[in-house]
């Protein structure tokens, strides 16, 4: 859907005219359509890329050459990289993260010495780091200490960086323990098509975004198999189960599981096939092996590295797993898909609340 009569004038959520800098670090697919956003919101934005093409492209022609390759970027949106310079966080009030989760730690190695805590630190990953098992936000903390993450903003929530930049109305969930950021987040990213939810259960939020990505991987699975519509909502129920399990053991509000983070993600992402997680269940159960498949995406599907993770999170909380299980095995063990269904067909049906309360 097209919003093309929205101004940017109707954006601002408070009415002033406060407009903050913001930088970017991560211009692929989804750092490049929140930049657009955020420009089209009035916001100077500067997209950092280790890319030094994706950088030119950027700045002389106003297009991404790598990502989202067809919009037209605004003036407001300009290009830093690809090194990384003590300036650009000086001039900036608002760090953006979209890295992926497995090079996370790497990048905040580096910027470090730059982040202060007068910066709105907003992290837009989704995933589960394969070796500590750790969320963004706790990979945040062991980084940049507990007060940085603590007052950083976690978006997440259905959002297809492709539709984004179409203005099609998109409704995220932003959690945080800073009540004061959480309002700035609000203010500098809603807009009617662009609907900004707060939410103060930050690993609930994070860890659905991860595991919603490991279950999207499952239904495409399926649905390459030839299953249809009422497996489909099976799987999804079902996951959404070991994914509230999951919650209840690492504290989280099972509630979050319902919200937009929640069933509103994996509903997305389970259904579509825009889905880069669903692609990459579709194409393994059509027989392409998954180093083809990985390699031909041009892009990160996080729910293949956090199928490990979630894989080893479940044995280490005890908690009942069976589709996390099977998604594991077919991608790391060469199990064979439709054996994988067959196993879960086989499954005890124990009481659909189990170890949830
Ligand atoms: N694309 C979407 O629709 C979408 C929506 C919501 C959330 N997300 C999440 O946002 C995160 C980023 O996803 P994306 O779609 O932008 O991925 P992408 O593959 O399109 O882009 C990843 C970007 O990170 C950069 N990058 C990768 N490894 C790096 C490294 N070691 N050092 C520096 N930069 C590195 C790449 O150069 C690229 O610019 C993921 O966690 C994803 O799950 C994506
Ligand atoms: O294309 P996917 O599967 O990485 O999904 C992108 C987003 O996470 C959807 O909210």
């Amino acid at each position: 859907m097209n919003d093309t009569n929205t101004t940017t004038a109707d954006y601002n959520m408070t009415g002033d005219n406060d407009r903050s800098n913001v930088l970017v670090l991560g211009a692929g697919n989804f750092g490049t359509s929140l930049s657009f956003h955020l420009a089209s919101m009035n916001e100077t934005v500067k997209m950092w890329s280790r890319d030094q093409k994706v950088v030119t492209s950027i700045n002389e022609d106003h297009v991404n050459s790598k990502y989202l390759t067809q919009v037209t970027l605004p003036d407001n949106l300009s290009a830093v990289g690809p090194e990384m310079n003590k300036q650009h966080f000086k001039a900036c009030d608002v760090i953006l993260m979209s890295i992926p989760t497995q090079h996370l730690r790497n990048i905040l190695a580096k910027v470090k010495p730059f982040v202060k805590k007068r910066h709105l630190l907003i992290m837009a990953n989704k995933g589960i780091e394969n070796s500590t098992l750790d969320l963004p936000c706790t990979i945040l903390k062991d980084c940049l200490g507990e007060t940085i993450a603590n007052n950083a903003v976690y978006l997440s929530g259905p959002s297809f960086a492709a539709e984004i930049v179409l203005k099609e109305p998109t409704c995220v969930a932003v959690a945080s323990k800073n009540s004061e950021r959480l309002e700035w987040a609000q203010r500098i990213f809603h807009c009617p098509h662009f609907r900004v939810y707060p939410c103060n259960d930050v690993v609930g939020v994070e860890l659905a975004g991860s595991i919603k990505n490991v279950l999207a991987i499952a239904s495409g699975i399926s649905t390459g198999l030839g299953y249809q519509s009422n497996t489909r909502a099976a799987l999804l129920t079902r996951g959404l189960s070991e994914m509230t399990r999951m919650g209840v053991k690492m504290g989280c509000d099972p509630l979050t599981m319902s919200g937009l983070a929640g069933i509103g993600d994996l509903f997305l992402t389970c259904t579509s096939e825009k889905s880069r997680n669903f692609t990459v269940g579709f194409k393994l159960a059509k027989g392409e092996s998954l180093e083809s498949i990985t390699k031909t995406l041009g892009s990160v599907a996080e729910g293949v590295a956090t199928a490990k993770s979630a894989y080893e999170l479940c044995r280490k909380l005890k908690v009942y797993s069976p589709i996390i299980d099977e998604v594991y095995k077919i991608l790391y063990e060469n199990k064979d898909a439709k054996e994988a269904v067959n196993d879960l067909l086989e499954t005890e049906p124990l009481h659909e609340l189990h170890m949830i309360r």
